[in-house]
Protein backbone atom coordinates (compact mmCIF):
# COMPACT_ATOMS: atom_id res chain seq x y z
CA UNK A 1 0.00 0.00 0.00
CA UNK A 2 1.12 3.66 -0.76
CA UNK A 3 -0.25 5.98 2.11
CA UNK A 4 -0.25 9.74 2.33
CA UNK A 5 -1.28 11.72 5.30
CA UNK A 6 -1.43 15.53 5.20
CA UNK A 7 1.58 15.52 2.32
CA UNK A 8 2.58 18.70 1.30
CA UNK A 9 5.14 20.79 -0.70
CA UNK A 10 6.05 24.19 -1.10
CA UNK A 11 8.25 25.95 -3.55
CA UNK A 12 8.40 29.46 -2.02
CA UNK A 13 5.11 31.07 -2.21
CA UNK A 14 3.84 28.13 -4.34
CA UNK A 15 2.09 25.32 -2.47
CA UNK A 16 2.12 22.47 -5.05
CA UNK A 17 0.72 20.08 -2.68
CA UNK A 18 -1.46 21.25 0.13
CA UNK A 19 -2.65 18.16 2.59
CA UNK A 20 -3.38 15.25 0.22
CA UNK A 21 -4.23 12.36 2.53
CA UNK A 22 -5.65 8.92 0.68
CA UNK A 23 -4.40 5.67 0.66
CA UNK A 24 -3.67 3.65 -3.18
CA UNK A 25 -4.50 -0.57 -2.49
CA UNK A 26 -3.23 -3.41 -3.91
CA UNK A 27 -5.40 -5.32 -6.83
CA UNK A 28 -6.62 -2.50 -9.11
CA UNK A 29 -5.47 0.25 -11.09
CA UNK A 30 -5.42 3.36 -9.55
CA UNK A 31 -5.78 6.68 -11.75
CA UNK A 32 -3.61 9.50 -10.37
CA UNK A 33 -5.13 12.80 -12.75
CA UNK A 34 -5.32 16.12 -12.41
CA UNK A 35 -5.16 19.21 -14.86
CA UNK A 36 -1.57 20.55 -15.84
CA UNK A 37 -0.05 21.81 -12.72
CA UNK A 38 -1.98 20.24 -9.83
CA UNK A 39 0.74 18.27 -8.30
CA UNK A 40 0.79 14.53 -9.45
CA UNK A 41 4.72 14.64 -10.48
CA UNK A 42 5.64 16.48 -7.37
CA UNK A 43 3.80 13.66 -5.23
CA UNK A 44 5.38 11.06 -6.90
CA UNK A 45 8.82 12.22 -6.73
CA UNK A 46 7.76 12.44 -2.89
CA UNK A 47 6.42 9.78 -2.85
CA UNK A 48 10.48 8.25 -4.20
CA UNK A 49 12.44 10.19 -1.69
CA UNK A 50 13.41 12.79 -4.86
CA UNK A 51 11.36 15.46 -2.96
CA UNK A 52 11.43 15.95 0.89
CA UNK A 53 7.40 16.98 2.35
CA UNK A 54 6.88 20.05 3.24
CA UNK A 55 4.81 18.79 6.23
CA UNK A 56 2.74 15.26 6.48
CA UNK A 57 4.07 11.69 4.99
CA UNK A 58 3.90 9.59 2.59
CA UNK A 59 4.72 5.53 3.47
CA UNK A 60 5.05 2.40 1.07
CA UNK A 61 4.67 -0.36 3.21
CA UNK A 62 4.41 1.28 6.29
CA UNK A 63 8.29 2.56 5.17
CA UNK A 64 9.58 5.74 4.15
CA UNK A 65 11.23 5.40 0.74
CA UNK A 66 14.85 5.60 1.89
CA UNK A 67 14.10 3.03 4.78
CA UNK A 68 14.09 0.10 1.96
CA UNK A 69 16.67 -1.62 1.79
CA UNK A 70 16.82 -2.34 -2.57
CA UNK A 71 14.26 -0.32 -3.22
CA UNK A 72 13.27 -1.87 -6.60
CA UNK A 73 12.23 -5.13 -5.51
CA UNK A 74 9.67 -3.20 -3.64
CA UNK A 75 8.34 -0.40 -5.65
CA UNK A 76 9.16 0.10 -9.40
CA UNK A 77 8.39 3.49 -10.99
CA UNK A 78 8.28 5.51 -14.50
CA UNK A 79 9.11 8.61 -13.92
CA UNK A 80 11.00 10.25 -16.27
CA UNK A 81 11.65 8.02 -19.29
CA UNK A 82 14.46 10.49 -20.45
CA UNK A 83 16.18 10.23 -17.26
CA UNK A 84 19.13 7.34 -18.35
CA UNK A 85 22.21 7.77 -19.64
CA UNK A 86 21.93 8.07 -22.98
CA UNK A 87 25.73 6.06 -23.86
CA UNK A 88 24.76 2.75 -22.54
CA UNK A 89 23.02 0.42 -24.21
CA UNK A 90 19.31 -0.75 -22.86
CA UNK A 91 20.77 -3.78 -21.74
CA UNK A 92 23.43 -2.27 -19.74
CA UNK A 93 20.82 0.37 -18.22
CA UNK A 94 19.08 -2.01 -17.13
CA UNK A 95 21.55 -4.16 -15.41
CA UNK A 96 23.33 -1.06 -13.70
CA UNK A 97 19.95 -1.00 -11.80
CA UNK A 98 20.16 -4.30 -11.31
CA UNK A 99 23.46 -4.78 -9.80
CA UNK A 100 22.55 -1.36 -7.37
CA UNK A 101 20.02 -3.62 -5.97
CA UNK A 102 20.58 -7.16 -5.78
CA UNK A 103 18.86 -8.25 -8.32
CA UNK A 104 20.04 -11.09 -10.82
CA UNK A 105 21.36 -10.32 -14.19
CA UNK A 106 19.26 -12.59 -15.60
CA UNK A 107 15.98 -10.85 -14.98
CA UNK A 108 17.56 -8.14 -17.45
CA UNK A 109 16.57 -10.43 -20.18
CA UNK A 110 13.45 -11.39 -18.97
CA UNK A 111 12.34 -7.76 -19.29
CA UNK A 112 13.93 -6.66 -21.73
CA UNK A 113 11.41 -9.40 -23.74
CA UNK A 114 8.27 -8.43 -21.87
CA UNK A 115 8.41 -5.18 -23.41
CA UNK A 116 9.37 -6.19 -26.76
CA UNK A 117 12.87 -4.57 -26.85
CA UNK A 118 15.26 -7.36 -26.81
CA UNK A 119 16.43 -6.68 -30.46
CA UNK A 120 17.57 -3.57 -29.72
CA UNK A 121 19.19 -4.47 -26.27
CA UNK A 122 22.86 -3.47 -26.86
CA UNK A 123 21.69 -0.07 -28.87
CA UNK A 124 22.56 2.94 -27.28
CA UNK A 125 19.68 4.61 -25.30
CA UNK A 126 20.26 7.90 -27.07
CA UNK A 127 18.85 6.56 -30.42
CA UNK A 128 15.90 5.28 -29.44
CA UNK A 129 12.27 7.20 -30.18
CA UNK A 130 9.74 8.27 -27.22
CA UNK A 131 7.88 5.28 -27.18
CA UNK A 132 11.43 2.95 -27.21
CA UNK A 133 12.35 4.81 -24.35
CA UNK A 134 9.18 4.94 -22.33
CA UNK A 135 9.47 1.10 -22.83
CA UNK A 136 12.67 0.87 -21.35
CA UNK A 137 11.26 3.72 -18.22
CA UNK A 138 8.93 0.41 -18.04
CA UNK A 139 11.50 -2.38 -18.14
CA UNK A 140 13.34 -0.53 -15.18
CA UNK A 141 10.22 -0.56 -13.13
CA UNK A 142 9.61 -3.80 -13.71
CA UNK A 143 13.21 -5.17 -12.93
CA UNK A 144 12.75 -5.84 -9.55
CA UNK A 145 9.10 -7.40 -9.82
CA UNK A 146 7.84 -5.02 -7.33
CA UNK A 147 4.49 -5.34 -5.81
CA UNK A 148 4.13 -1.62 -5.92
CA UNK A 149 4.15 -0.03 -9.64
CA UNK A 150 4.29 3.61 -10.22
CA UNK A 151 3.68 5.13 -13.50
CA UNK A 152 3.94 9.02 -14.23
CA UNK A 153 2.16 9.26 -18.14
CA UNK A 154 3.47 5.91 -19.30
CA UNK A 155 1.58 5.72 -22.63
CA UNK A 156 3.03 9.41 -23.35
CA UNK A 157 5.34 8.61 -27.26
CA UNK A 158 3.87 5.04 -27.50
CA UNK A 159 1.82 3.99 -30.63
CA UNK A 160 -1.55 2.24 -30.33
CA UNK A 161 -0.27 -1.01 -30.23
CA UNK A 162 1.90 0.47 -27.14
CA UNK A 163 -0.65 1.71 -25.50
CA UNK A 164 -2.76 -1.36 -25.79
CA UNK A 165 0.27 -3.56 -24.43
CA UNK A 166 0.68 -1.21 -21.15
CA UNK A 167 -3.55 -1.19 -20.90
CA UNK A 168 -2.83 -5.03 -19.99
CA UNK A 169 0.07 -4.78 -18.82
CA UNK A 170 -1.24 -2.55 -15.86
CA UNK A 171 -4.36 -4.72 -15.88
CA UNK A 172 -2.68 -7.83 -15.11
CA UNK A 173 0.08 -6.30 -12.64
CA UNK A 174 -2.71 -4.99 -10.59
CA UNK A 175 -5.19 -8.76 -11.08
CA UNK A 176 -1.80 -10.57 -9.94
CA UNK A 177 -2.54 -8.59 -6.67
CA UNK A 178 -0.07 -5.90 -7.26
CA UNK A 179 -0.61 -2.26 -6.21
CA UNK A 180 -0.77 0.07 -9.73
CA UNK A 181 -0.52 3.85 -9.05
CA UNK A 182 -0.78 5.47 -12.42
CA UNK A 183 -1.24 9.38 -13.91
CA UNK A 184 -2.38 9.91 -17.17
CA UNK A 185 -4.14 13.32 -19.23
CA UNK A 186 -5.84 10.71 -21.46
CA UNK A 187 -8.84 10.22 -20.51
CA UNK A 188 -10.20 7.30 -22.90
CA UNK A 189 -7.18 5.51 -21.63
CA UNK A 190 -8.05 5.62 -18.17
CA UNK A 191 -11.17 5.37 -18.41
CA UNK A 192 -10.48 1.46 -19.88
CA UNK A 193 -7.55 1.09 -17.34
CA UNK A 194 -8.13 2.12 -13.92
CA UNK A 195 -10.44 0.99 -11.66
CA UNK A 196 -10.21 3.51 -9.04
CA UNK A 197 -9.26 7.27 -9.28
CA UNK A 198 -7.71 9.86 -7.29
CA UNK A 199 -8.41 13.15 -8.45
CA UNK A 200 -5.86 16.75 -7.30
CA UNK A 201 -6.49 20.29 -8.61
CA UNK A 202 -4.42 22.95 -7.64
CA UNK A 203 -2.53 20.54 -5.25
CA UNK A 204 -5.91 19.59 -3.49
CA UNK A 205 -7.51 16.28 -3.25
CA UNK A 206 -10.76 16.72 -5.45
CA UNK A 207 -11.70 12.88 -5.25
CA UNK A 208 -10.81 9.35 -4.18
CA UNK A 209 -13.51 7.22 -5.63
CA UNK A 210 -14.20 4.59 -7.97
CA UNK A 211 -14.66 5.17 -11.64
CA UNK A 212 -17.89 4.50 -11.84
CA UNK A 213 -19.10 6.24 -8.83
CA UNK A 214 -16.55 9.40 -10.20
CA UNK A 215 -18.70 9.77 -13.72
CA UNK A 216 -21.57 9.29 -11.67
CA UNK A 217 -21.15 12.25 -8.88
CA UNK A 218 -19.43 14.46 -11.49
CA UNK A 219 -21.75 14.04 -14.78
CA UNK A 220 -25.66 14.45 -15.99
CA UNK A 221 -26.57 11.44 -17.01
CA UNK A 222 -29.89 11.67 -19.44
CA UNK A 223 -32.20 9.80 -21.95
CA UNK A 224 -32.36 11.09 -25.68
CA UNK A 225 -35.73 10.78 -27.12
CA UNK A 226 -36.63 11.37 -30.99
CA UNK A 227 -40.72 11.18 -31.55
CA UNK A 228 -42.67 12.08 -34.88
CA UNK A 229 -45.48 12.69 -31.76
CA UNK A 230 -42.96 15.18 -30.05
CA UNK A 231 -45.54 17.41 -28.12
CA UNK A 232 -47.71 14.88 -27.15
CA UNK A 233 -45.25 12.51 -25.78
CA UNK A 234 -43.96 15.26 -23.62
CA UNK A 235 -47.59 15.62 -21.99
CA UNK A 236 -47.53 11.79 -21.34
CA UNK A 237 -44.50 12.23 -19.74
CA UNK A 238 -45.02 15.44 -18.03
CA UNK A 239 -48.36 13.82 -16.71
CA UNK A 240 -46.14 11.19 -14.93
CA UNK A 241 -43.64 13.17 -13.10
CA UNK A 242 -41.03 12.41 -16.07
CA UNK A 243 -40.24 16.30 -17.41
CA UNK A 244 -39.20 16.31 -20.80
CA UNK A 245 -36.72 19.28 -22.02
CA UNK A 246 -36.47 20.42 -25.68
CA UNK A 247 -32.53 20.03 -26.53
CA UNK A 248 -33.55 21.30 -30.62
CA UNK A 249 -33.11 19.65 -33.95
CA UNK A 250 -36.52 17.73 -32.65
CA UNK A 251 -34.92 16.20 -29.93
CA UNK A 252 -36.63 15.78 -26.00
CA UNK A 253 -34.11 15.39 -23.04
CA UNK A 254 -35.18 13.56 -19.80
CA UNK A 255 -33.02 13.81 -16.73
CA UNK A 256 -32.11 10.65 -14.98
CA UNK A 257 -31.66 7.16 -16.68
CA UNK A 258 -35.48 5.73 -16.59
CA UNK A 259 -35.52 4.50 -20.28
CA UNK A 260 -38.00 1.81 -19.27
CA UNK A 261 -40.40 3.86 -18.00
CA UNK A 262 -40.52 6.36 -20.72
CA UNK A 263 -40.43 3.19 -22.87
CA UNK A 264 -43.64 1.99 -21.30
CA UNK A 265 -45.60 5.51 -20.96
CA UNK A 266 -44.97 5.50 -24.88
CA UNK A 267 -45.89 2.41 -25.69
CA UNK A 268 -49.11 2.46 -23.38
CA UNK A 269 -49.96 5.60 -25.41
CA UNK A 270 -49.38 4.23 -28.64
CA UNK A 271 -46.83 6.91 -29.34
CA UNK A 272 -44.12 6.23 -31.98
CA UNK A 273 -40.45 6.89 -30.84
CA UNK A 274 -37.57 6.59 -32.95
CA UNK A 275 -34.85 7.44 -30.22
CA UNK A 276 -34.85 6.37 -26.96
CA UNK A 277 -30.99 6.40 -25.70
CA UNK A 278 -29.36 6.69 -22.27
CA UNK A 279 -26.45 9.12 -22.33
CA UNK A 280 -24.12 8.97 -19.81
CA UNK A 281 -20.71 11.35 -20.15
CA UNK A 282 -17.47 10.27 -20.48
CA UNK A 283 -14.60 10.19 -18.03
CA UNK A 284 -13.27 13.23 -20.21
CA UNK A 285 -16.58 14.90 -19.10
CA UNK A 286 -17.02 14.52 -15.98
CA UNK A 287 -13.28 14.90 -15.00
CA UNK A 288 -13.53 18.23 -16.58
CA UNK A 289 -16.32 19.18 -14.65
CA UNK A 290 -14.85 18.43 -11.22
CA UNK A 291 -11.51 20.29 -12.41
CA UNK A 292 -13.07 23.10 -14.24
CA UNK A 293 -12.46 25.49 -11.05
CA UNK A 294 -9.19 24.02 -10.36
CA UNK A 295 -7.72 24.65 -14.35
CA UNK A 296 -4.55 26.73 -13.91
CA UNK A 297 -3.61 27.01 -17.55
CA UNK A 298 -6.96 28.15 -19.62
CA UNK A 299 -6.53 27.80 -23.56
CA UNK A 300 -8.68 30.64 -24.97
CA UNK A 301 -10.67 29.89 -28.32
CA UNK A 302 -13.51 31.72 -30.41
CA UNK A 303 -15.44 29.01 -30.22
CA UNK A 304 -17.09 29.29 -27.27
CA UNK A 305 -19.13 26.69 -24.99
CA UNK A 306 -19.33 23.39 -26.80
CA UNK A 307 -23.49 23.25 -25.90
CA UNK A 308 -24.74 25.21 -23.70
CA UNK A 309 -27.60 23.83 -23.55
CA UNK A 310 -26.84 20.06 -22.91
CA UNK A 311 -23.22 20.06 -22.09
CA UNK A 312 -22.85 16.29 -22.11
CA UNK A 313 -23.73 16.19 -25.51
CA UNK A 314 -20.67 17.51 -26.46
CA UNK A 315 -17.64 15.76 -27.59
CA UNK A 316 -15.39 16.33 -24.22
CA UNK A 317 -12.62 17.06 -26.43
CA UNK A 318 -13.02 21.20 -26.73
CA UNK A 319 -10.94 23.52 -24.54
CA UNK A 320 -12.47 24.90 -22.04
CA UNK A 321 -12.79 28.42 -22.98
CA UNK A 322 -11.97 31.04 -20.06
CA UNK A 323 -13.44 28.32 -17.79
CA UNK A 324 -17.22 29.62 -18.41
CA UNK A 325 -19.22 26.37 -18.69
CA UNK A 326 -17.32 23.95 -16.43
CA UNK A 327 -17.64 26.21 -13.42
CA UNK A 328 -21.25 27.22 -14.38
CA UNK A 329 -21.99 23.40 -13.87
CA UNK A 330 -20.07 22.99 -11.03
CA UNK A 331 -22.21 26.26 -9.51
CA UNK A 332 -25.03 24.21 -10.10
CA UNK A 333 -23.97 21.31 -8.33
CA UNK A 334 -23.01 22.69 -5.42
CA UNK A 335 -26.36 24.63 -5.02
CA UNK A 336 -28.37 21.71 -5.60
CA UNK A 337 -26.56 19.63 -2.99
CA UNK A 338 -26.71 22.28 -1.09
CA UNK A 339 -30.57 22.51 -1.05
CA UNK A 340 -30.57 18.81 -1.07
N1 LIG B 1 11.18 22.38 -8.47
C1 LIG B 1 10.14 23.21 -8.50
N2 LIG B 1 10.29 24.51 -8.17
C2 LIG B 1 9.25 25.37 -8.18
N3 LIG B 1 7.98 25.01 -8.53
C3 LIG B 1 7.79 23.73 -8.88
C4 LIG B 1 8.83 22.76 -8.88
N4 LIG B 1 8.31 21.56 -9.26
C5 LIG B 1 7.00 21.78 -9.48
N5 LIG B 1 6.69 23.09 -9.25
C6 LIG B 1 5.35 23.69 -9.37
O1 LIG B 1 4.46 22.89 -8.62
C7 LIG B 1 3.21 22.76 -9.29
C8 LIG B 1 2.90 21.30 -9.48
O2 LIG B 1 3.76 20.76 -10.48
P1 LIG B 1 3.72 19.22 -10.93
O3 LIG B 1 4.78 19.04 -11.96
O4 LIG B 1 3.78 18.35 -9.73
O5 LIG B 1 2.26 19.12 -11.57
P2 LIG B 1 1.66 17.96 -12.48
O6 LIG B 1 0.29 17.70 -11.95
O7 LIG B 1 2.58 16.80 -12.55
O8 LIG B 1 1.56 18.69 -13.88
P3 LIG B 1 1.59 18.12 -15.38
O9 LIG B 1 0.29 17.38 -15.57
O10 LIG B 1 1.64 19.36 -16.20
O11 LIG B 1 2.80 17.26 -15.52
C9 LIG B 1 3.32 23.52 -10.58
O12 LIG B 1 2.77 24.82 -10.40
C10 LIG B 1 4.81 23.62 -10.80
O13 LIG B 1 5.15 24.78 -11.51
Amino acid sequence: MIELEGLTKRYGEKVAVNHLTFTVRPGVVTGFLGPNGAGKSTTMRMLLGLDHPTAGDVRIDGRHYEQIRHPLKYIGALLDAKAMHGGRSAFNHLLCLAQSNGIPKSRVAEVLDTVGLTAVARKKAKGFSLGMGQRLGIAGALLGDPQILMFDEPVNGLDPEGIHWIRNLMKGLAAQGRTVFVSSHLMSEMALTADHLVVIGQGRLLADTSMADFIRENSRSYVRLRSPQQERLRDVLGQAGVPAVEAGSGILEVDGARSELIGELAAEHHLVLHELSPQQASLEEAFMQLTAESVEYHAHSDTGPPDTNGWAGGTGTEAVSGGGWGEQWAREQRKRKAGG
